[in-house]
């Protein structure tokens, strides 16, 4: 893939450490230990059970046409996800433990204020992808928090470099564990194009696969047949991606697309579970680069994000695209949160 250049380079890249300040929520001097908050159990990244790090990036959804601010979201998620309680069922299971399952490893900054494009975002995206890559090898679930839907090919890159590092035969070799990857989305976001942007993660990482002989296992859930062309239905087609209208999710019973996903997760080894925040209706979350004017249902979402979880398979997780600059009174942030403690639980619960 080649990278536009049409000015100088005059960004950077930068990864700050955890702002401990995005930590804070309500005390409960009068209560039970047990009046307990996600905020005060966040720490510093190292090594815990799950390990945060933000991709505050949005210049694939400035190369994608869209509308930029995304870059904003990964202290605002982080923020509302503090003042969520933790649920009795963690405290019990994780008692005197408490403090070693939240690690924070901070944002990977893409610095890109002006109005050209240059490599910041491919620059950006091997940063994060180090960062995912470490907390993998750590034996943590890192859990990004974007920025831009390209977030999901650094997600991806990751991934596949944890892999690379830990599996005794070669990842290119026929027993290398058999990746899938999940994505609640309105949109497939394997777009052609000459660079990298928000809408063309998933078609970079089928090529990246090819190019190591391995499959492309991918399931795109709230796909809207308004807000992907044709051409993009065909090249889903031809990639063999699993689509899951926004329809269906309404239409079809629960039995019947759960079996559905459950099928996809018996195919493979490895889940990288995606969610774009426009999967959702505008009016549920306005906050989001590309709003959608349908949307499937929270509910339903953090029904399958459930089932997904107890696979025990996810080992990536990222939340996308909530862009602030469009957010009515926090709504899309607390949304989110939502997602961001139901993996957690989730996860820790499962393990
Ligand atoms: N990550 C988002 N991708 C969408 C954006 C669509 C839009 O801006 O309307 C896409 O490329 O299809
Ligand atoms: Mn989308
Ligand atoms: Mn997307």
């Amino acid at each position: 893939m080649t990278i536009a250049r049409t000015a100088a380079t005059t960004t950077s890249i930068s990864h700050t450490p955890a702002d401990m300040n995005q930590w804070t929520g309500r005390a409960e001097p009068f209560e039970t230990t047990r009046a307990r908050y996600w905020y005060q159990l966040a720490q510093p990244y190292e090594a815990q059970n799950i390990g945060l790090i933000g991709f505050a990036c949005d210049q694939g959804v400035r190369r994608n046409q869209g509308r930029v601010g995304a870059r904003a979201a990964p202290p605002l998620i982080r923020r509302a996800f503090a003042t969520l309680p933790v649920i009795a069922d963690l405290q019990q299971r994780f008692d005197g433990q408490l403090s070693t399952l939240l690690g924070d490893a901070g944002d990977i900054h893409c610095h890109d204020d002006d109005d050209f494009v240059d490599s910041s975002l491919e620059q950006a995206q091997i940063k994060y992808a180090d960062a995912v890559s470490t907390i993998i090898k750590q034996s943590g679930l890192p859990i990004g928090l974007g920025g831009g839907h390209a977030i999901a090919y650094g997600s991806f890159l990751g991934l596949w470099q944890a892999l690379e590092n830990t599996s005794e035969a070669t990842i290119s070799t026929s027993t290398a564990p058999t990746i899938g990857i999940i994505n609640f989305d309105a949109h497939l976001d394997i777009r052609q194009s000459d660079v990298a942007t928000s809408g063309t993660p998933f078609r970079q990482i089928a090529e990246h696969l090819d190019a190591h002989d391995q499959p492309f296992h991918y399931c795109c859930i709230g796909v809207s047949r308004f807000s992907n062309t044709a051409a993009l239905f065909d090249r889903a087609e031809q990639l063999g991606v699993q689509v899951i209208s926004d329809e269906d999710c309404h239409y079809q019973p629960w039995d019947t697309l759960a079996e559905r996903v459950k099928s996809f997760v018996d195919q493979v080894d490895i889940i990288y579970l995606t969610i774009d925040m426009d999967c959702f209706p505008a009016s549920v979350v306005p906050g989001v680069s590309a709003p959608a004017a349908y949307g499937i249902e929270l509910g339903f979402v953090e029904r399958m994000v459930k089932t997904i979880m107890a696979s025990g398979k996810v080992k990536m997780a990222d939340i996308a695209e909530i862009n602030p600059a469009f957010d009515v009174d926090s709504r899309s942030c607390k949304v989110a949160a939502r997602l961001l403690a139901t993996i957690i639980e989730q996860h820790l619960l499962s393990a």
